[in-house]
């Protein structure tokens, strides 16, 4: 699904209003009803509701939604916000269509403000994406008073927010329980710095023309659930395990087996054919024990110290998986060396430690030399490690994480609530699973696997990564249902991956 700019949005509005056709005043009743519906099967229960309306399209669609509520019998209260004298035409026809039914409560720069108490139920349709600076004066007071109520939604976005650029510290801004947005989400929502603002966000459809939204161009994607499905790959009733790939892992050292164990397992629930483990021989008989079904190759060593690999060794493995708690030293650089010189064409994802290692002056100069569409899946921290610089905001963040990967034509999952998968086309892939019970030791290590898997059974490594990071998402959606995001472990993930293929089965089967 594509997240497009404000002026895209304005643009895909002007085109459907054209081509559907639909006149403006419709669309903004068929959106103001979209909205209705899902509030009032969210809030059945509740009777009073304020609603606040700004002078433009954001309020209008408030007004519409304030005739449409008064009719299924919700006791309402409208404020009309005018900063100015200046209204849209839409809003105007709605004023006039409302006001048969509901005087509304107008509040100019001259007006005494409203006061709004913790348990008000608030609808917030101040302003939308027509937001064209920060919000001052008259606006901005009422934001300050609005947010004194425990329960706002808001209408589209938050008012105060920006669709796709920075807001600073100081922006006055809604803080929203739900933001119920029109049909295609928006940047500001996926990223960390404005959370608190947003609250949990849905999107309602309200028809907008297909041909507009496909002749949009973005960089920015968000993987829903229709899209992520698509991704997995049928089996066929004659695969054999040799048709379904050998993984090699490279992981784990004294005092940090649990991490290779971890990995491995998510490889193998993934639908891998064959697992290779590589980990120092102390580990055999763990690894034999508790993973029955993997090969073990042993290191000499308390810590990995085969750095040396041939391209005879390497060559019947179909992808390969390094870094979870392989811990930091030099070696593991020589490692990843000889793997890049002797087995340059077998996919690859590095991970954890090996991240760390490359994010030594000297593990810098191998960037340049990693194969294309090497997959490497930082945490932010180990990212700010990795570029040696920190950003100040979060579109920054964005920034530096596309000069990324197309610098050095690399995948990078960077992860987070909605973990950022960057290609080196310069798109950035935003996931839509997870939850925060997944921010927990070990989480990390799973989605190696996953991916490593997927490398394994010659998925293209974009799909790998986008469809592995929405896996173990899933995997967690489904665990924390169970678990809660407290109790929730990594190995809950694994555990729930059975669990999370059967669902995507079940919609490809629906979908076909
Ligand atoms: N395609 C869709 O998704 C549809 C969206 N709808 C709704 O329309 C809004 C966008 O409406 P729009 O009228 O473009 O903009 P706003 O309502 O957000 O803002 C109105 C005007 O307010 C002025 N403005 C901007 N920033 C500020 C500010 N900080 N303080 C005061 N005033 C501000 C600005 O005008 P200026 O001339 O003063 O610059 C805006 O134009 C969208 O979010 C949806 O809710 C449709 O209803 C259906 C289709
Ligand atoms: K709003």
């Amino acid at each position: 699904m594509k997240i497009v700019s404000a002026t895209q949005i304005r643009e895909i509005d002007e085109y459907t209003i054209n081509h559907e056709p639909v006149t403006s005043i419709d669309l903004m009743e068929r959106a103001a009803t979209a909205f209705s519906s899902w509030f009032m099967q969210h809030y059945s229960n509740i009777k009073r509701i304020k609603i606040v309306c700004g002078p433009g399209n954001n309020g209008g669609d408030g007004l519409v939604i304030a005739r449409i509520l008064y009719s299924y019998g919700y006791k309402v209260e409208v404020y009309t916000i005018l900063p100015t004298a200046k209204t849209s035409k839409d809003f105007d026809i709605n004023l006039q269509r409302l006001s048969s039914l509901i005087s509304e409560q107008r509040i100019t720069p001259n007006s005494k403000l409203p006061q709004f108490h913790t348990e008000d139920i608030l609808i917030d349709a101040l302003f939308g994406s027509g937001l064209n600076r920060p919000l001052a004066g008259l606006a901005a007071d009422i934001v300050q008073a609005m947010n004194q109520a425990k329960t706002i939604i808001a209408v589209d976005i938050p008012s105060g927010l920006f669709t796709d650029t920075n807001n600073s510290k100081e922006d006055v801004i809604i803080k929203a329980t739900q933001t119920i947005a029109f049909q295609l989400p928006k940047l500001a929502f996926m990223l960390p710095q404005n959370a608190d603002f947003i609250g949990d966000w849905h999107l309602v459809d309200i028809g907008l023309h297909p041909t507009a939204i496909a002749q949009a161009s973005t960089n920015y994607f968000y993987t829903h659930t229709r899209k992520a499905i698509t991704y997995l790959k049928k089996r066929s009733k004659f695969s054999h395990k040799g048709t379904n790939g050998h993984a090699l892992l490279i992981a784990g050292s004294y005092g940090m087996m649990g991490a290779a164990i971890l990995s491995a397992r998510a490889c193998l629930r993934s639908g891998v054919g064959k697992l290779t483990l590589h980990a120092p021989k102390h580990a055999n008989d763990l690894v034999q024990s508790n993973i029955p079904e993997a090969l073990f190759s042993a290191d000499d060593n308390k810590y990995l110290s085969t750095t040396e690999w041939t391209e005879d060794q390497l060559k019947s493995y179909s992808a390969i998986g390094l870094g979870p708690g392989l811990s930091i030293d030099t070696k593991i650089l020589s490692l990843i060396h000889s793997i890049i010189e002797h087995g340059s064409s077998i996919p690859l994802i590095i991970d954890a430690d090996g991240i760390n290692n490359l994010s030594t002056p000297e593990g810098r100069d191998l960037l340049d030399k990693l194969p294309e569409n090497t997959i490497i899946t930082p945490h932010p921290k180990e990212f700010q490690k990795l570029l040696n610089r920190s950003w100040q905001n979060d579109y920054e963040k964005l920034d530096l994480l596309r000069e990324f990967s197309v610098k050095y034509q690399v995948i990078v999952c960077l992860k987070g609530a909605h973990t950022a998968v960057a290609l080196p086309d310069g798109s950035i892939h935003f996931n839509s699973t997870g939850n925060p019970g997944m921010a927990t030791g070990g989480s990390g290590d799973v989605l190696t696997g996953i991916i490593t898997a997927l490398l394994a059974q010659k998925y293209n490594p974009a799909h790998a990564a986008i469809f592995g990071v929405y896996l173990h998402g899933l995997a967690g959606d489904i665990a924390v249902k169970e678990k809660s995001i407290y109790s929730m472990v990594a190995s809950d993930l694994t555990d729930n991956l059975p669990k999370a293929f059967l669902e995507i089965t079940a919609l490809q089967t629906q979908n076909s």
